[in-house]
């Protein structure tokens, strides 16, 4: 697989050949602006694999050579949406490619360090991945509440972020054994050199940013043409936490999605194979959720880069921890320090590719055998007028090149963070950043977790999910098992 990559704070003028996508499966909304929308409840936001690992669904037959008929890979789970849409294609083999080592145990030479934050001994890295357990120590360190816990890796950004995040296993290699994650971190999304991402300065119009504005827009009494662009509001407060109206807004159309929040293709690709269209009935659509979107400033505002308005291009605050969870869920995410109601987490950072290069991906990945993948389609203009050209119909991929946000597990309905897309370099919805925000103060240690949306009971959706070990009292899978 050869790909060229482009950190997306660049300029990105150059583009593929444009590729007419044949019309979309969401033309149906009648909007005059397409409502954002986040890839967990967007049906085709949301990547499906057929028996061969292909994908299968995309926004619309614009990926070439989809096959749409599903079926059962032999041992793919996937994460959906409550409308079916998985999340996470992961397809288990025994075969698996990426060896990881087995970690040590923290029995095995344990080494004192003195706290979050000190300088631990640097790993090696070989390759620019995860060190090889067998030939480093295991260290230990002293979280904030006093426990040791054993660490495999002092920084698995690798200096990537301005904070250490360490990859901690307080079990028993016996107990918990966990293969360490084989990827490269990167802080930014990638642009393959397939997708199409323009933020040209000369193309960003005024309306798309606010170019009058100076110093800090929260000050400001009226909301600066970015916050126009969220709503006509502000999403932060200059504490720099999501406004608690906003946030309830968010969690809101997550939680209890009314009508007006719905939207229904005509033709929807998550349940109609778009190569027989026309060929057979067309089923309905089973209405894709709306999302609300922030914009920040960003570099063609005239306010400073101080300003309030610029949260997650800062990057992650907070001391973030993997560790090895104690249900089988594999590596899980946690906040040494308690947060705030509202507190941005990161981003999910991944490769942007295309669809069609997701597609080709999954193929090999299903020859090779490959243990995991973690695509999360970014459809902004799902249900816009817009018709996307294949290069514009993108995804995040974070099976090889992803930060901390692949590690987050799935709670169903009461986890303590949301996503949230949020657009910085431009309001042009069909590249954006999926941002990551605690719903409710959350206490040191606490597991981090965000509803993948995942509907465990679809008996429809041919691809079956992984079974939740989320613990919440309402859990969608456990409700299945009792009935
Ligand atoms: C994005 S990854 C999360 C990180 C993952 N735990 C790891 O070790 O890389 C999603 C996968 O984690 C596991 N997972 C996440 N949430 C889970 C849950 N509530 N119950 C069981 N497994 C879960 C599933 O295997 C799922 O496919």
């Amino acid at each position: 697989m050869s790909a060229q990559y482009r950190h997306v704070q660049n300029n990105n003028s150059n583009n593929t050949t444009s590729k007419a996508a044949a019309s979309a499966g969401a033309a149906g909304s009648g909007t005059s602006k397409s409502p954002l929308l986040l890839a967990r409840h967007n049906p085709s936001g949301l990547l499906l694999q057929d028996t061969d690992c292909n994908v299968v669904n995309s926004n619309s037959n614009r990926s070439k050579g989809n096959n749409h008929s599903f079926g059962r890979h032999g041992a793919t789970t996937s994460v959906k949406s409550p409308h079916g849409d998985p999340l996470f294609n992961i397809a288990p083999s025994p075969n698996n490619k990426m060896k990881s080592p087995p970690l040590v145990s923290p029995e095995e030479e344990p080494c004192q360090l003195n706290g979050v934050g000190e300088d631990y001994v640097e790993f090696n890295y070989t390759n620019n991945r995860l060190p090889s357990s067998s030939s480093q120590s295991a260290l230990t360190m002293d979280a904030v509440i006093g426990k040791k816990y054993p660490v495999y890796a002092r920084d698995i950004s690798r200096g990537e972020e301005k904070v250490k995040i360490p990859l901690v296993n307080e079990f028993s290699s016996n107990i918990h054994p966990l293969k360490l994650p084989n990827i490269l971190y990167i802080s930014t999304n990638m642009v393959h050199k397939d997708a199409h991402i323009d933020f040209s300065l000369a193309r960003l119009s005024d309306d798309n940013c606010c170019s009058s504005c100076v110093g800090d827009c929260l000050s400001s009494d009226l909301p600066c043409g970015c916050a126009a662009e969220t709503g006509g509001e502000f999403a932060y407060t200059p504490g720099g936490v999501l406004k608690g109206e906003f946030l309830e807004k968010c969690v809101m159309m997550n939680k209890e999605p009314q009508r007006k929040h719905y939207y229904y293709c005509e033709v929807c690709p998550l349940v109609n194979d778009l190569s027989q269209k026309g060929k057979k009935k067309v089923k309905a659509c089973r209405g894709h959720l709306t999302r609300k979107f922030i914009k920040e400033c960003w570099s063609k505002c005239g306010c400073s880069k101080r300003c309030g308005n610029r949260v997650v291009q800062k990057g992650i605050q907070v001391p973030l921890q993997v560790f090895a969870t104690s249900e089988g869920k594999g590596w899980g995410v946690r906040s040494v320090t308690a947060l705030k109601k509202g507190t941005f987490i990161c981003e999910y950072i991944g490769e942007i590719v295309t669809n069609q290069e997701l597609y080709e991906r999954n193929k090999e990945r299903a020859a090779k055998k490959e243990e995991h993948t973690y695509p999360v389609l970014l459809d902004a203009d799902w249900g816009s007028e817009r018709i996307l050209k294949d290069e514009e119909a993108l995804c995040l991929d974070a099976t090889e090149f992803g930060n901390v946000g692949r590690f987050i597990n799935h709670r169903c309905g009461d986890s303590n963070l949301i996503e949230i897309p949020v657009e910085v370099e431009s309001p042009d919805h069909h590249y954006y950043h999926v941002a990551f925000f605690t719903v409710r103060d959350v206490e040191a240690m606490e597991e981090l977790t965000w509803d993948y949306g995942i509907e465990f009971d679809d008996i429809y959706h041919p691809i079956k999910a992984f079974k939740c070990k989320c613990g919440s009292k309402y859990c969608r899978n456990k409700q299945k098992i009792q009935r």
